[in-house]
């Protein structure tokens, strides 16, 4: 039998990263761990690097120095703003890009692809609009899409850059049961938020400061109000 180790109780693990853009130094040898099957909230004041933090995770963004450890398959939900308006798709052929990970060089959807694709929409309350094109819907239909989008991927590691973020009230507890869902799956959430409830009812939180992190752990301690005064008093929410 297989040891027991520390590390079997972790999606994946960031070691003393840095990384940014040209020129533009943006995380500082952060290391923190993602939990297995439960919820992380990433959280910190503007420009704090949240994003970047989201990037390097999926791979998406390479380390200046440092490691990144990740199993299984990973999905990034970006913000709706990093997605062109004038994409010539249909809400429903968004979702089905999804599939494309797991559907070959043809991308020939199969009856079992096609029934998560509508599941996702469903779910997300976008099947109404799903031949509609994306570039005609609202921001926060269109944001919705994207998460549906995320979620067809069925990958282990689900990252989400402020999916709630300009959604109505309704859509912002859809947001959170849907990733509560994918938690009860097995699947490891972890996503950017300025929603300090949503945040405080995540399994774990990470406190982002000017590319530090400042805290990690229960968000009940992560996210104390003193905690919170301390990070916020000389930054713009
Ligand atoms: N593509 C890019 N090229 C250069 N600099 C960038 C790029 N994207 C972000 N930055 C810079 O990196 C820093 C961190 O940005 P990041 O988007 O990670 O922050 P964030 O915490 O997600 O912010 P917000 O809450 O505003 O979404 C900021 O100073 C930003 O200007």
């Amino acid at each position: 039998m297989r040891a027991i180790t520390d590390e079997d109780h972790r999606a994946a693990v960031l070691h003393e990263v840095s990384a940014g853009y040209r020129r533009n130094p943006v995380l500082h040898r952060v290391t923190a761990a993602f939990p297995i099957g439960a919820r992380t909230a990433v959280v910190g004041p503007n420009g704090s690097g949240k994003s970047t933090l989201l990037g390097v995770l999926a791979g998406v963004l390479p380390v200046t120095s440092g490691s990144v450890r990740r199993r299984g398959e990973v999905a990034l939900v970006v913000q709706r703003s990093a997605v062109s308006d004038a994409l010539p798709m249909t809400v429903r052929a968004t979702v089905e890009m999804g599939r494309w990970a797991r559907t070959g060089p043809w991308r020939r959807l199969s009856r079992q692809d096609r029934r998560i694709v509508a599941d996702c929409l469903e779910r997300l309350d976008v099947a109404e609009l799903a031949d509609r094109p994306l570039g005609a819907l609202s921001g926060g239909q269109r944001q919705r899409v994207l998460v549906a989008q995320g979620l067809a991927q069925q990958a282990e590691l689900l990252l989400l850059d402020e999916p709630a973020a300009g959604l109505d009230v309704t859509a912002q507890r859809r947001i959170t049961e849907v990733l509560d869902e994918e938690k009860s799956r097995g699947t490891t959430v972890v996503h950017v938020t300025h929603d300090l409830a949503e945040a405080r009812d995540a399994d774990h939180a990470l406190l982002l400061r000017d590319g530090h992190l400042h805290a990690a752990g229960p968000p009940g301690r992560v996210l104390a109000p003193e905690s919170l005064r301390e990070l916020w008093e000389n930054s713009l929410v």
